[in-house]
């Protein structure tokens, strides 16, 4: 009653459901449909809408450049849960002074001209994914494949750490446990409090290595922060003895180490499948876009005539037409791309004429911005040359203001993803060493029903990578 009739929240359109309370966002999450019926509702109801009894989403672009680009709308107790043993790390604080004092450890080893030093490590990576894409016959699991990809390059360049797994075939087991961390974390929030109470009791192997995976995903931080050591002979910074050594020239103080080990989880779990999943997409738009994976292979046997060399990462930001593909990927199938939650501050905010008051949870979401069709003509084709332009009789990354300020695969503003390089880089090195070197087509199964999904892992993707001669 109270929600539906005398809530302030009543005014802002919704479907019927979502008036009622909670468990219709609960709903639309367990089913994994939560992205795509928030989507539908604002073809429905406009650019704001309401999801559950103190929840609303918008989809016009002021509004969401309003509410991500500062500190003023907070991360709302969703992100409470990214905690590891109560310690919070820059994915999970709301604290604007707690973000700056970690972020100022954390951010130089993604900065480019570090990142840089790692392109020996990310080639030597990749010739070993080369060997076993050989080893492993012409029908690939390219999710399992680029799972172990991801992990390793990130590992070897900022973590300081060599996961090898593609090189061994072997899977470190914090890869399985980030799938049973954001069940934990993501999907079981949204249960109310007694559901999740009741799921923690049974003594199933399954729920309880759900509910384990926390303090397992601590444990590996730990490892590798004692195992992390400076790459001397390359100068390169990696982020965990960074953090390790850091001494804040002002105070003299150095990061706790249960709060570097927390960072260094936050890492894992927001830095491998992030990459693994933008990977997969993409490689599928390319093997079910024969024209479009025709005009990059082009693009890249002219920049690279041979293929045994994998170029850096700036001469590959110079080839535009891989620029766009992967900025057509990530428009599409930015993994990231549902609801990002923040909280409406002291005093309210109007938003579409609506007064929210404070503590409203209020969020965009990637997805549906991405598709706003007056802004992207034809939103649902994969279509890199809407990126590029003609200037001077040259192809050109082009990026329109309006087009770009309703882009935003790594968020927004100050709390926009810290390692964008790093997954750029990453992007790049894989995409056109897979592409210039294997000729991909989907596999039987892989279709647009299998690879719809949350934009977690939870899909089937199958593509089978061929060899070229
Ligand atoms: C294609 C790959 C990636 C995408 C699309 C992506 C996307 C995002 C998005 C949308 C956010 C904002 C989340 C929010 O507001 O809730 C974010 C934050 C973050 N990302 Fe990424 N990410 C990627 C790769 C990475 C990598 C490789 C790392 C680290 C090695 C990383 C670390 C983080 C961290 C620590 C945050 C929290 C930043 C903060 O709140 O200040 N991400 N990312």
């Amino acid at each position: 009653g109270y929600n539906y009739f005398f809530s302030p929240l009543s005014k802002v359109p919704a479907p019927r459901t979502a008036h009622l309370g909670d468990y219709w966002l609960l709903w639309q999450g367990v089913r994994f449909n939560r992205c795509f019926t928030v989507d539908e509702s604002f073809k429905t109801h406009g650019p704001i809408v309401r999801i559950a009894s103190n929840k609303v989403a918008v989809n016009s672009i002021p509004n969401i450049q309003e509410v991500y680009r500062g500190h003023n709308y907070r991360k709302s107790d969703w992100y409470k849960g990214f905690t590891f043993d109560g310690l919070h790390n820059n994915f999970s604080t709301d604290d604007p002074k707690f973000h700056a004092f970690i972020s100022k450890w954390s951010a130089p080893p993604f900065r480019k001209d570090n990142l840089v030093k790692g392109e020996p490590a990310a080639r030597r990576i990749l010739n070993q994914f080369t060997r076993r894409v050989k080893l492993s016959g012409p029908r690939l699991e390219t999710v399992s494949l680029f799972r172990l990809l991801a992990l390793d390059m990130m590992g070897a360049i900022v973590l300081g750490c060599d996961f090898r797994q593609v090189e061994t075939g072997k899977t470190h087991p914090c890869v399985l446990d980030i799938d049973r961390f954001m069940i934990d974390k993501q999907l079981l929030p949204y249960l109310p409090g007694w559901a999740y109470w009741t799921l923690r009791c049974i003594p199933l192997q399954a729920l309880r290595s759900v509910f384990e995976s926390g303090p397992r995903f601590l444990k590996y931080a730990a490892a590798l922060y004692d195992d992390a050591v400076e790459d001397e002979s390359s100068e390169r910074l990696n982020i965990l003895s960074n953090l390790k050594n850091f001494v804040d020239p002002k105070t003299g103080e150095s990061p706790p180490e249960k709060l570097v080990i927390s960072q260094a989880a936050a890492f894992l779990f927001a830095g491998a499948d992030t990459t693994t999943v933008s990977l997969a997409y993409i490689v599928w738009e390319l093997a079910r876009t024969p024209a479009v994976y025709a005009t990059l292979r082009a693009a890249l046997e002219a920049a690279i005539p041979d293929p045994d060399i994998i170029p850096g990462v700036q001469e590959l930001r110079d080839i535009p037409y891989l620029a766009a593909v992967i900025k057509e990927g990530l428009r599409l199938w930015a993994p990231g791309q549902s609801v990002l939650e923040r909280v409406v501050p002291a005093g309210g905010a109007s938003h579409q004429g609506i007064y929210l008051p404070a503590g409203t949870v209020i969020a965009g979401q990637a997805y549906s911005s991405h598709r706003r069709e007056d802004i992207f003509p034809d939103p649902l084709v994969f279509r890199p040359e809407r990126w590029l332009k003609e200037i001077d009789g040259k192809q050109t990354l082009y990026e329109d203001p309006e087009m770009l300020a309703a882009y935003w695969p790594f968020g927004i503003g100050l709390r926009g993803c810290i390692g964008r390089p790093l997954a750029e880089m990453e992007l790049h090195m894989i995409i056109a060493t897979v592409v210039r070197r294997f000729k991909i087509k989907p596999a039987p199964g892989t279709n647009e029903k299998s690879m719809r999904s949350e934009c977690t892992v939870y899909f089937f993707c199958s593509l089978t990578l061929y060899q070229t001669s």
